[in-house]
């Protein structure tokens, strides 16, 4: 069947099931499939919002007994694992300037760099026929479909002539799913013809005097498919990775484009968008984490002990200043202010001391500029 045949079957079946509640629209799609074959969905969305919370929702919530492929891009985006600190994997004021989002993943591992360059995909198979380096075999076999010798090394990252091109993270879902099955599942990225300077740039961060608990990155070289063989595009990789997976789990229908529409016809989809955009996921999720940053203040020389856990400051914070008086106690007041304040946003604590006046204000204004751009 065409994808647009498949398309219009997939939109039908959603008009009938319009007395259905929303949120079993898509599993209604999923069960009333005439065939059995392991289904391959296509992402039309290049959200990583949307395509993160699809992901985790296909793995949490669809048959777990039935193999499963989701290949999706994202537009310009930061992805960070579970369990890291946005403070120390990214450049945030890089990607600020460039109005790029960082979205903390539900799976763990490091930060990894998103463009329309680089192509995503999961694999998820029963747990029993979980085999973390055959599904990295499939891809490396598509890979070589398209022309570069790609090969597996021993950490499963796929790879041409010593450089990655693809890095793989793999999970086994936790007991918390065992009840309606558990499914293991492979998430990798293929740098197709990413924008690799960028990809430097967003995750070079430079703060030494920052020391967290949870997962720091593994930084290594990395180049893209189009270095090796130019031209290679992501529709010719969608393909070859397709073909791959039907070789080995079988069936042989043509992938479903899933388009925002359809994401957004599942509660729990929505939600899960929802959560991946709050705060308290994004940053409130940090691992615990101090920062000293130092700097010579006409008041004498200023030592602040920052330390954070959620992404808010705990009481445990200093400020010190070796100068007189004044400064000591101005000091001591913003470590006092800044306690439950989000880590990094200090824009109205200042406000609020600039209204106080005088030179204790002075001195407190000037030490919270100052940390606002260093945290
Ligand atoms: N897009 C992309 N692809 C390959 N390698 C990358 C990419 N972006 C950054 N890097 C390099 O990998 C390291 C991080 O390696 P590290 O091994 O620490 O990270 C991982 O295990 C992450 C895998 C996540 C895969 C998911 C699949 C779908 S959503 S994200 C980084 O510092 C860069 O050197």
């Amino acid at each position: 069947m065409s994808i647009l045949r498949q398309l219009k079957v997939v939109r039908t079946a959603a008009l009938r099931s319009a007395q259905a509640p929303t949120a079993r629209v898509f599993s209604y799609q999923l069960s009333t499939k005439a065939s059995k074959d392991p289904p391959v969905y296509v992402s039309a969305s290049d959200c990583p919002y949307h395509n993160l919370a699809f992901e985790d929702w296909l793995f949490r919530k669809t048959d777990a007994s039935v193999p499963l492929l989701f290949i999706y891009r994202n537009a310009p985006s930061v992805i960070i694992g579970r369990n890291q600190n946005p403070w120390k994997e990214i450049n945030l004021r890089a990607l600020n300037t460039l109005g790029i989002p960082f979205v903390r993943r539900k799976s763990g591992g490091g930060t990894v760099y998103h463009d329309l360059g680089n192509t995503n995909y999961s694999v998820s198979v029963p747990r029993e026929s979980f085999d973390r380096r055959s599904n990295a075999e499939l891809v490396a076999a598509a890979v070589r479909a398209l022309g570069p010798p790609a090969y597996v090394n021993e950490r499963h990252d796929i790879c041409v002539d010593g450089y990655k091109i693809c890095l793989f993270f793999s999970s086994l879902f936790g007991s918390a799913y065992k009840i309606i099955g558990r499914r293991a599942y492979h998430h990798g990225t293929m740098l197709i013809s990413a924008k690799l300077d960028q990809l430097g740039d967003l995750l070079r961060n430079t703060k030494d005097t920052l020391t967290t608990k949870g997962v720091e990155s593994v930084r290594s070289p990395v180049r893209n498919l189009s270095h090796f063989t130019p031209g290679i595009a992501h529709e010719a990789f969608v393909g070859a990775t397709v073909r791959e997976f039907r070789k080995k789990y079988g069936g042989n229908e043509k992938p479903t484009i899933v388009g925002k529409d359809d994401m957004f016809r599942v509660e729990d989809v929505r939600k899960g968008i929802e959560e991946l955009q709050s705060w308290e996921w994004s940053h409130g999720q940090t691992p615990e984490f101090t920062h000293v940053l130092t700097r010579s203040f006409p008041w004498g020389a200023i030592t602040a002990h920052m330390h954070s856990k959620h992404g808010l400051i705990l009481d445990s914070t200093r400020i010190d200043c070796d100068g007189d008086t004044v400064c000591a106690e101005s000091c001591a007041a913003i470590g006092e202010e800044l306690v439950g304040s989000r880590y990094g946003d200090v824009s109205e604590l200042i406000s609020r001391v600039e209204g106080d006046g005088g030179e204790k204000a002075d001195i407190r204004s000037a030490v919270l500029r100052w940390l606002g751009e260093e945290m």
